[in-house]
């Protein structure tokens, strides 16, 4: 029998930084074959359409959460189904309402010949890590189990809160390595050999044994969590057992400003929202991929991927939050496609490019920097006139 295929599972609350971290992998695997398991929360898989196209293999768990849809030999299935593609190494990224401590006994527990667990790296939200854990105290309990710990979003902490980030991260992760980053950005060597047949070592601190896992299991079972045969009751203590989805999907192309001022509203109960928006434009419309997390939004600008419909497509997670309003204003946002795109493109794009990220945020900023009035490349004559008024 040949070599094992490692796992590796990549977890981490909703907008931590996950498919981020993934992509980056994705992009600097230098020659390592990775195949790739996404799963997303609702019943649109928008991970696996962020995930680059260059991975090896993919399979893409849809609706639910890898730890509720798949048992064992679900998992040896897919197992095999990637291992045929000879991968190096298997990386599997949770929703993030995943548990990844059952996910990780899952893995242990396989009977499959060709894999063996890796290691569970965990991606926290450097800015938001305080609410999270205070709404979700259980975080505390993934952590302890994570091998390698992916303090992202570095740049949105002074140095003060990094520092009381990094010694919170610690105790809750006793032995793993805390490691920060920016845009997922780690060095891949922490999660798997370099390929094909590079020397290597994972520099793991620690590696959670099964009987860790078994123990954690049945203390888990003396609380009465796992305590019927029922699924929905044995994963009641499950964090997304408390999140609802609700997907926002339109084939006719949307207002920009109407759309702008429906995000600027805020809805109460929702934390994350992400998917890929059509603007009524003229020519062939760009893709918007849109995030939210907590308050934040932002938009990358590119074009359709060849094989994507351009329809909006859009997933809210949350708590508690009014469904019907959220689908009623969204309503109120499409164009019928017959009314042509809008009138005013520059201007009536103001209020999406405000939030736009990559290239053209810098063009912007640069062009803040050179203090320069009117040189703002995102706003056109009319737009600057149109701010003064
Ligand atoms: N400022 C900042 N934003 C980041 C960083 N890493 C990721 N983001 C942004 O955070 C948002 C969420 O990132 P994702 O990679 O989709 O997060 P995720 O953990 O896969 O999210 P779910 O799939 O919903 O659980 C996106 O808008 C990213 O561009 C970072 O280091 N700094």
């Amino acid at each position: 029998m040949g070599k094992r295929i490692p796992v590796v599972l990549v977890a981490g609350f909703l907008g931590a930084g996950k498919t981020t971290l993934l992509n980056h992998l994705l992009r600097h695997a230098d020659g390592t074959r990775i195949a790739v398991v996404v799963n997303d929360f609702g019943s649109v898989n928008i991970d696996a359409m962020l995930v680059s196209a260059q991975v090896d293999s993919m399979v893409s768990l849809g609706n639910g959460c890898l730890c509720c849809v798949l048992d064992t030999s679900d998992l040896d299935g897919m197992f095999s189904r990637l291992a045929r593609t000879k991968p190096d190494v298997i990386v599997v990224e949770a929703s993030g309402l995943a548990e990844p401590v059952e996910l990780v006994q899952m893995v242990l527990a396989s009977r499959h010949q060709r894999i063996r667990y890796a290691g569970l790296l965990m991606v926290v939200d450097g800015a938001h890590f305080a609410a999270t854990r205070a709404e979700h105290p259980e975080i505390d309990r993934h952590l302890h189990y994570a091998d390698l710990v992916v303090a992202n979003k570095d740049d949105l902490l002074d140095p003060a809160e990094r520092a009381a980030l990094h010694a919170t991260l610690a105790e809750l992760a006793p032995g793993a390595p805390v490691v920060p980053s920016l845009r997922g950005r780690i060095d891949p060597a922490l999660l798997f050999d370099a390929a094909p047949h590079g020397a290597r070592t994972v520099p793991r601190a620690r590696q959670l044994s099964f009987d860790d896992l078994l123990r954690d299991a049945a203390t888990h079972e003396a609380h009465g969590d796992h305590g019927t045969d029922a699924a929905d009751d044995a994963h009641a203590d499950h964090l997304h057992s408390a999140y609802d989805t609700l997907n926002l999907e339109s084939a006719e192309p949307l207002d920009p400003r109407a759309f702008a001022a429906f995000m600027e509203r805020g809805f109460p109960g929702v934390y994350r929202m992400k998917g890929f928006v059509r603007f009524a434009l003229p020519g062939r419309p760009d893709r918007y991929t849109l995030q939210l997390v907590g308050r934040h939004l932002s938009y990358t600008r590119s074009g359709w991927p060849r094989g994507q419909q351009p329809t909006t497509t859009l997933v809210a997670i949350g708590a508690g939050f009014d469904a019907a309003a959220l689908r009623d204003g969204f309503a109120a946002c499409t164009l019928a496609e017959s009314a042509g795109p809008v009138a005013d493109p520059d201007i009536a794009m103001a209020g999406i490019r405000r939030h736009l990220e990559g290239r053209e945020a810098e063009d912007r900023a640069a062009a803040r920097e050179s203090d320069t009035p009117g040189t703002d490349p995102d706003l056109s004559a009319a737009e600057v006139e149109a701010y003064a008024d």
